[in-house]
């Protein structure tokens, strides 16, 4: 497994060692002693696991503490376009975005650690979306910000996507204010 950074501090990609033979391949997704020894820290608590059709968005979602989550994201097929933005008040970063492409043929993970806003839009039909969780799920401790918020300036390169009823609805980046 092979960690890089990205231009904003704390998001990491990792890139699993990927076997290949005549019946297929194999990689190790999560081996907590490997990340151990290569300085990642994180527990997880929950996994979850999300299929959709393509040009879906789910995001920009976050939890509250205590309940802010870190994720381990990663697709086992199809694909996404990844995008976690900086809530963190005191980030040198705070507002911006880091976009990736995660899917079954590039088979990278990413790092996104509580602070951030999260959210993905599938490039391809059913899309299985696969990440571990640093804290369970808590309703009641959930936030988003809006996909095509201007402030954000997120490129998706789609203006139409499908969405959920819930995200639909976010206050505006320019009156939010961070839980982080
Ligand atoms: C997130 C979650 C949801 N649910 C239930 C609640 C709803 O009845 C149903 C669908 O939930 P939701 O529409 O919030 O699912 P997504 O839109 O995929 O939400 C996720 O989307 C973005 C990409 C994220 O980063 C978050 O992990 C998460 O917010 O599953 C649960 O029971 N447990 C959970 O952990």
């Amino acid at each position: 497994m092979k960690i890089t950074t990205t231009p904003i501090p704390d998001l990491l990609i990792l890139e699993p060692r990927v076997f290949h033979d005549e019946r297929g391949y194999f990689y190790e997704s999560y081996n907590e002693n490997t990340l151990r020894q290569l300085g990642f820290e994180e527990n997880f608590k929950q996994d979850n696991i999300s299929r959709s059709t393509k040009n879906v968005l789910r995001g920009l979602h976050f939890q509250k503490n205590p309940f802010a989550q870190g994720k381990l994201v990663q697709v086992l097929k199809g694909a996404v376009l990844d995008v976690a933005v900086d809530i963190r008040k005191e980030s040198k970063t705070y507002g911006q975005h880091f976009k990736i492409e995660l899917s079954e043929s590039n088979k990278l993970l990413f790092y996104i650690p509580p602070g951030f806003a999260h959210g993905f839009l599938t490039l391809e039909n059913d899309t299985i979306f696969s990440y571990k969780c640093t804290n369970v799920y808590n309703k009641e401790s959930e936030g988003g910000l809006m996909w095509n918020d201007s402030s954000i300036g997120i490129d998706w390169g789609t203006t139409d996507p499908i969405l959920s009823e819930k995200d639909l609805d976010y206050t505006d980046f320019k009156n939010f204010t961070s839980p982080f």
